[in-house]
């Protein structure tokens, strides 16, 4: 997943270790601290070896003396790694990361590294490793936790999937109720999409498939009725979870943000995942952030990431939009889907490649 956006923070990595590694003084040439050269001294607190949180920019040469001759610290300055993060700003870039959310990993790295103080003796790796991190978590948000959102609420939990159309949302349907399934949720499936010539069917398949019943009225009938009778039968049966599929695109964007409101309105959502497709790159992320203004959502799936070496689009959109990436489509299979996890991304990103 994501190969050429792991290459690319993965070169970054590795310049900003060297970097750092060369602006350290040699340890020959370390002078004794001062407090073991001048007995009268202050002693001089043990500090943890980690990056110090006190930041001052810019670093001035006598600071820089004093914290290496006192503290045996050295200080990174943000001159010292401007160029390897310039050239990180374009790798991500051309990785489809949008460029307000690469502004705001660079500035979390820079803001991380430049200004901090270093002990000698340090390692390198793990201070550039940490920084970039946390500067990829910072984007990526905390991620949400499915199964436990599920316990959490009233049974049904109603959950609607709306978004472009040819983008594997009946899949990603069929995909989410076999991981639910297989974490012991039971299913019923609404086909809510009611305006796509073979809509119905198509979910009606995977129904079958899987083991589930999906409930549907006629090609062109009113979706909230759909859907309000997928909810009633999962109450009357003690099911887990509504799974309702409904159509991303209408006659006009008027009609679609009506149909919406009246299924809000009437069904209650507990959550609306918007589906689009990673292999998009940005244009996911501004068609995401256009339907979040105008019709409204509360989480994304994004398909056919195993597709995309890229990677922007996962990185960008729950930044973007200011909602939560829940799942990522990774394959054709039922079982080709993944509960988006951002520590798990972040450490297979970071990982050696
Ligand atoms: N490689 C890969 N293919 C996917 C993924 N999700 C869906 N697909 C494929 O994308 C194609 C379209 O998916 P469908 O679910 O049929 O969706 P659709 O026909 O675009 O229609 P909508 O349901 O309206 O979006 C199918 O061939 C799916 O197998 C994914 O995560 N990875």
């Amino acid at each position: 997943m994501f190969k050429a956006l792991k290459e690319k923070l993965f070169s970054a990595r590795k310049k900003l270790e060297k970097t750092i590694e060369e602006t350290a003084p040699e340890p020959s040439n370390t002078p004794e601290p001062v407090s073991k050269a001048l007995p009268h001294s202050e002693p001089v607190p043990e500090k943890s070896p980690a990056l110090e949180p006190e930041k001052k920019t810019p670093v001035g040469f006598t600071e820089k003396i004093v914290s290496f001759v006192r503290d045996r610290e050295f200080i990174i300055s943000e001159k010292d790694i401007s160029d390897i993060l310039d050239e990180l700003e374009m790798g991500l870039l051309e990785s489809d990361v949008a460029f307000s959310v690469t502004e705001e990993i660079l500035s979390r790295i820079k803001k991380d590294l430049s200004g901090s103080k270093r002990k000698i003796g340090t390692s390198v790796d793990s201070i550039v490793k940490n920084a970039l991190a946390d500067a990829l978590l910072g984007v990526l948000g905390e991620g949400v936790d499915i199964c436990a959102f599920i316990r959490e609420h009233e049974r049904p939990v109603k959950i609607l999937f709306t978004g472009v159309n040819g983008t594997g949302k009946t899949t990603s349907i069929a995909k989410v109720t076999r991981f639910l399934q297989n974490n012991g949720f039971s299913v019923v499936l609404g086909a809510g999409d009611t305006f796509r010539a073979g809509a119905i069917e198509q979910i009606d398949v995977h129904g079958e498939r899987l083991g589930v019943k999906v409930i549907q009225h006629q090609e062109g009938s009113d979706p909230t009725a759909v859907l309000f009778d997928t909810v009633e039968y999962a109450r009357a049966h003690k099911i887990d979870v509504v799974l309702g599929d409904t159509a991303g695109r209408f006659h006009n964007r008027a009609n679609l943000m009506n149909q919406l409101a009246k299924i809000r309105r009437v069904i209650k959502p507990d959550l609306i995942v918007y589906v689009d497709e990673a292999v998009a790159g940005n244009d996911a992320v501004i068609r995401a952030e256009e339907f979040s203004k105008s019709v409204g959502m509360d989480a994304i799936m994004l398909t056919k990431v195993d597709m995309d070496p890229k990677g922007g689009a996962a990185i960008s959109i729950a930044h973007a939009v200011g909602k939560p990436l829940l799942f990522i489509g990774t394959g054709q299979g039922y079982d080709d889907v993944r509960a988006f996890n951002p520590r798990l991304v972040v450490e297979d990103l970071l990982g050696d490649t």
